[in-house]
């Protein structure tokens, strides 16, 4: 295994850190700390920021003051690097381990060697750089496809989204008390009247209607079909080859894929990225899947596994169930969080232009994927320094609002999966939108959400809790 690229992640231990001070806050909160850090001291690099957040027992304010001052007197924390540490465009390759020739000399499939595959081939710490679909395929829930449209046309869909992203916004998110804006610009793509009246004024988001809905033009429609065929094969081939007994996984839809909005980010400059996260569930299901294309500008897609809680941290989540909000926890039960949300390292997806990721469907509950700040990238001869990214996504009938509950804010409640807990892992509930949204203190509003084997909701035997398992419990969704 000597042989792929892998590189140190942040140190969360210095020698003038106390134990409970070796790691940092929780997995959630982190990242949100780090997206504001980064958005203030874009130069800086993500490790070192999340040190000095470490060292700063997780408060923001403190780093964000230390490195003001540091600033002005040009540590090693504010010097320009000059070495080019984006790794792009060197090829390392896991295929030589992943894929063994059997004895009368043909490839074993990959599900045999998936099964073979352990233990993961992440470390605490590190970052596995991956480039090959058959790397990519065999150690994450993604599959890629290279030159996935003729190159004009993806040229031209670049130039047309690229003119498109003058109306693109930043939208705004929660960080504790303070509203935060994302480090970098979207718009959502609907192709009919009807669907983007219901994107406008019944599907919320953060407690509100969105108002950046546009029109898909004629070659976002195009391309969504030719998305909407290949992301089926793939879900196919996921299911033959990798998934247990060649099984959908329960909940999984075993319908068509068809989707009928896409999410466009506009990432300009190395510095413009997204922070770890979930998509989220409330619309799409549960295990949905999603189909990303990205163009311009090549960026690393990192994703990490959520990992369980141990059951000797069973009291330190106790405690936390007391708590309303992840900005109440203690800093040692941050700490604990973060050093979780280390514990398999990452890895990390290079997306050329026009390269098709297609997310299946155990990503969104049991991983979570990030764009990371670029410390050097290289220009794309049309975009420049900017990256445009589309997710397919497949808005589901079943869970259009009218049918899910709302919470006692009068609002729509949000699908999340509980993603930590040993006891809930892996159950799925109805819960106040509020506690993530901007401004909002939220009721306690809990549900457990049922569903079919298909993944369609089923509204009998509601079981309504009075009090909602701490927000806490549950990652970041988007
Ligand atoms: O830009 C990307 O590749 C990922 C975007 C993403 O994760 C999102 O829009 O939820
Ligand atoms: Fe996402």
């Amino acid at each position: 295994m000597d042989s792929f690229l892998s590189r140190k992640r942040p140190r969360l231990s210095s020698p003038e850190l106390s134990t409970s001070q070796k790691s940092s806050q929780p997995d959630d909160s982190t990242d949100m700390k780090l997206a504001i850090l980064l958005s203030l001291f874009p130069v800086i690099k993500q490790d070192e920021l999340l040190d000095i957040l470490v060292s700063c027992d997780g408060s923001v304010e403190t780093a964000s003051k230390m490195l003001s001052a540091q600033a002005t007197v040009d540590t090693p924390f504010t010097k320009k690097r000059t070495a080019p540490v984006s790794s792009l465009g060197m090829q390392t390759s896991l295929s030589s381990h992943v894929f063994t020739t059997a004895e009368d000399g043909t490839m074993k499939p990959i599900n045999e060697i998936a099964k073979k595959r352990r233990p993961p081939p992440t470390k605490k710490g590190q970052t596995l750089h991956l480039y090959s679909p058959e790397d990519i395929a065999a150690n994450t829930p993604c599959t890629i496809v290279h030159n996935f449209l003729p190159t004009h046309a993806a040229n031209a869909l670049l130039e047309e989204l690229l003119d498109e992203s003058k109306h693109f916004q930043r939208y705004d998110f929660q960080l504790f008390n303070r509203t935060v804006q994302s480090p970098h610009t979207h718009a959502v793509y609907v192709s009919t009247p009807e669907e983007h009246r219901q994107q406008t004024s019944e599907y919320t988001y953060g407690g509100t209607y969105r108002s950046n809905v546009r029109q898909a033009t004629p070659k976002l429609r195009s391309v969504s079909k030719q998305v909407q065929t290949v992301v089926n094969e793939e879900i196919q081939k996921r299911i033959r080859d990798i998934y247990p007994d060649g099984k959908k996984l329960q909940y999984q839809s075993s319908n068509e894929w068809k989707p009928n909005a896409a999410f466009v980010n506009c990432y300009d400059g190395p510095t413009e990225s997204v922070g770890f996260h979930s998509d989220e569930l409330t619309y799409l299901g549960p295990h949905p899947v999603i189909g990303s294309l990205s163009l311009g500008v090549a960026r690393e897609f990192r994703v990490r596994r959520i990992v369980a809680q141990r059951e000797d941290e069973a009291s330190e989540e106790a405690i936390e169930d007391k708590s309303t909000s992840p900005s109440s926890r203690s800093t040692e039960s941050q700490n604990a969080w973060a050093a979780r949300a280390d514990a398999q390292g990452q890895i990390s997806i290079h997306l050329p232009h026009n390269s098709l990721l297609i997310m299946h469907a155990e990503m969104q509950e049991e991983w979570k994927h990030s764009i990371t700040p670029a410390q050097t990238i290289s220009p794309h001869p049309i975009s420049g320094n900017r990256r445009i990214n589309i997710t397919y996504r497949w808005y589901r009938d079943t869970l259009h609002p009218r049918y899910t509950p709302r919470c006692r804010c009068g609002q729509h409640a949000i699908l999340r999966c509980s993603q930590r807990k040993q006891e809930s892992r892996g159950r799925y509930m109805w819960m106040c939108y509020a506690g993530f949204a901007p401004g909002k203190e939220g009721c306690t509003f809990f549900q457990w959400a049922e569903f079919n084997d298909d993944g369609d909701p089923v509204w009998e035997n509601k079981q309504i809790d009075d009090v909602a398992p701490t927000l806490a419990n549950f990652s970041a969704s988007q």
